[in-house]
Formats: C-alpha cells, structure tokens, sequence
C-alpha cells in the first residue's frame, strides 16, 4: 500500500516507522510510506504556513497554497509509482467518526493521501478542492492531525495481508465480528495466587472456542451492549449461548 502524510511534524511519524508491526511492514516494503512537509513549499523569507483567520478569531488558519503545492506534490509521487488516483483523507474532529468498518474500506485502497491540520485547521477551499474523505478518530480536539493518522494507518497497516504474523490474529480480533475480546491468558499457571481459567488447559479445543466465545458475548452486554445490536451469530454461536442461558437459569 502507498502511504504519503502531509504533515508540519513529519518526524512524530518515526514512532510508526522505526518500530512494531507498522516499522516492519514499511521495511519490508509492503507499505511505501513518505511525509511531504507543507513548509518545504514555501517561498516567502518567512517560510510561512499558517496566517490570521479573515473575520477575526483566536489562533491561526493553515495557508491553503503551501498545502495546495503538498498535496499535488504527493499525488505526482504516487503517479510515479503507480499509483495515479490516489484519495486524500483528511483528519478532524469534523470527519466521520472511524471504526473497524471504515478501516476495513479504507485497507480497500491501494494508495491514501493523509492531511494533518495544525492550528486552528486548514483554509476551507483546499478541503472543497482537495479532501476526498475526512475522518475522525473520536469526539476530542487534538493539537493536531497527526496522531490521529497514526491512528488510522495503525489500525490500516495491521490488517494489510501477511502483515501479521498469523493473519487470523487481525480477524479475530474485537468488532471483526462485532464483539468485544475474551480475556487472554499466558505464563505462570498461577500469578499472584491466581489460576488460569481451566478450560484453557485441556487442550480441548472446541471447549476452548466455547469459553472464549462466551466470555466475549459476556463481556460485550456487560460493557457495550449497543454494539450486540450488530452481531450476526453463528448457529453454533446460538446453541452455546441458549445452552449458557438455561444452564444459569437451572
Ligand atoms: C487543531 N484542530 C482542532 C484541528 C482542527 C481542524 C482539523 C484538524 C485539527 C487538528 N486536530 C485534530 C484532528 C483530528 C482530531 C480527531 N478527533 O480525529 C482531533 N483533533
């Protein structure tokens, strides 16, 4: 996948690059990721790259044609690897919230463009212009777009093919299918007193599968309940949930 982010703090993104999963996808070369840095596309002595808002207000407005000359600089890019329509998503508290779903159509991509606002944001014609998608990763204000990108090319990368060790992990993890996670356990049998679940020891897997699933659809009407309105349940999943419900109500 062909990642560029258009970002004033291209070096915040080393935390992504230099290490874990997403540091070993991009050396690997499964991901192609850049940083084009608005401010290398100034030409005034001042290297200016925000300016006071028109109609007055706190803070400052990121200057629209440094970031226009960004953006066309990064879309050439991708053109030059093949890449010639590429979106541009841009990150705000203004964008669609994400969750897995959306991170599912956005791995559908086989280039992004991510823009990450500073101050008080972008002037407002490079976002009719430009902005193909905006997205949000919650209701808070940040200083600024980058982490949130970090955020979404996270949660992207790791769900690329062969990025995962075993690609299965990425599937069975929370919201794949709506439901939270079960509880994981690992060394020592017993920590501070406390045994590991039994059923983990048998070795019988189909026990396993049982517990851990009950112990997610648990979880999930403990903490999120609305999120249950979304779960499709297997037949088996049914069985083993109406089986719980009359073993409790013995
Ligand atoms: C500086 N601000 C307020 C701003 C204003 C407009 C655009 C971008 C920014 C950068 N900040 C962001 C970005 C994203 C999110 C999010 N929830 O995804 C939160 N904050």
């Amino acid at each position: 996948m062909w990642l560029a982010v258009i970002t004033l703090f291209p070096d915040m993104f080393d935390a992504m690059t230099e290490s874990g999963i997403t540091g070993r996808a991009i050396k690997r070369g499964q991901v192609q990721f850049s940083c084009v840095n608005p401010r290398d596309f100034t030409i005034d002595n001042y290297h200016r790259v925000d300016d006071r808002p028109f109609g007055g207000g706190p803070g400052m407005v990121m200057l629209p044609e440094p970031l226009e000359k960004a953006i066309l600089h990064a879309k050439a890019k991708a053109a030059d690897a093949g890449y010639p329509e590429v979106p541009v998503v841009y990150m705000s508290p203004q964008g669609k919230t994400l969750n897995e779903s959306g991170v599912k159509q956005l791995v559908q991509y086989d280039g992004l463009i991510v823009l990450c606002g500073r101050y008080e944001g972008i002037d407002e014609r490079i976002i009719e212009q430009y902005v193909d998608q905006e997205w949000s990763i919650g209701d808070y204000v940040l200083t600024g777009g980058e982490l949130p990108a970090m955020v979404m090319l996270d949660s992207m990368i790791r769900r690329l093919p062969d990025v995962m060790t075993d690609n299965q992990s990425a599937e069975q993890d929370s919201f794949v299918d709506g439901l939270l996670d079960c509880p994981h356990y690992t060394k020592p049998d017993v920590f501070n007193g406390i045994a590991v679940p039994a059923v983990l020891k048998t070795g019988h897997h189909l026990n396993i599968e049982k517990w851990r699933f009950l112990q997610r659809y648990q979880r999930t009407q403990a903490r999120r309940p609305e999120l249950l309105e979304g779960v499709q349940l297997t037949r088996q999943q049914k069985k083993w949930l109406m089986s719980e419900k009359k073993s409790e109500s013995l």
